[in-house]
């Protein structure tokens, strides 16, 4: 039942704007804006630019999801307001913190009507953590290697798979390294959403690079 739901729907290619520059970023989110379905405020976007980077992109592609990628570690309603009011779709919080910060996240995505992801960054017992997860209501998880692990020659390929058998009604992204020439190992697995930062941001052609991720995950 599960896998037919999945596979109805579209998959999503969703844009991490990590380490670019305000102004070349919102040139490049011109030039992709009907390719990428989901613009994400990377960590490292939002350090240097804060919710200013929510407000502006939520204005200027009202036709695309923006993400605040947040990674919350506490504070989870005050957190997550602040990109939902800025005018993010989502938000993401790390799932290896504490129940309580989940939860207030989770009221919080509800309250405001928006989604909040849950970021699996060393989750190291998925198969317990992803249902406990889900038992305190949350439905959208992102299954992440990051840049240091990445660095260490780790992929989200293995944990794509654990997960995907450990959650029963959770929409997955799935994030870490990406590229135009792995794509397709991950678009057979069909997660919901594929996240792609450094495969677009440091390609010869950042424009073209996601054009053509975009024709193998929508196809
Ligand atoms: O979330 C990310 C990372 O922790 C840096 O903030 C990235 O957006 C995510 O890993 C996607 O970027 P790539 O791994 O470069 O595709």
């Amino acid at each position: 039942m599960k896998s037919i739901t999945r596979k109805a729907k579209k998959m999503k290619l969703q844009l991490a704007l990590d380490d670019i520059q305000f102004d070349d970023a919102i040139e490049l989110a011109k030039k992709v804006s009907g390719s990428v379905d989901i613009f994400e405020m990377g960590t490292p976007f939002i350090i240097e630019n804060g919710m200013r980077s929510v407000r502006t992109f939520s204005k200027l592609f009202p036709n695309n999801e923006i993400l605040a990628d947040t990674k919350i570690m506490d504070a989870g309603a005050y957190e997550a307001a602040l990109t939902y009011i800025a005018g993010a779709d989502d938000c993401t919080v790390m799932g290896i913190t504490d129940d309580q910060t989940i939860k207030e996240c989770v009221k919080t995505a509800q309250k405001y009507g928006k989604r909040l992801f849950v970021d699996t960054i060393c989750i190291s017992n998925p198969t317990e953590r992803i249902p406990k997860l889900e038992a305190l209501g949350v439905r959208n998880i992102s299954v992440h290697v990051g840049v240091d692990q990445q660095s260490l020659g780790e992929s989200p390929l293995s944990s794509l798979k654990k997960i995907k058998a450990a959650s029963k009604k959770s929409c997955l992204s799935v994030a870490g390294g990406i590229k135009l020439d792995t794509v397709n190992q991950y678009r057979v697995l069909e997660p919901d959403i594929v996240i792609v930062g450094g495969g677009i941001l440091h390609a010869d052609d950042p424009a073209q690079a996601a054009q053509k991720l975009a024709a193998v995950v929508h196809s």
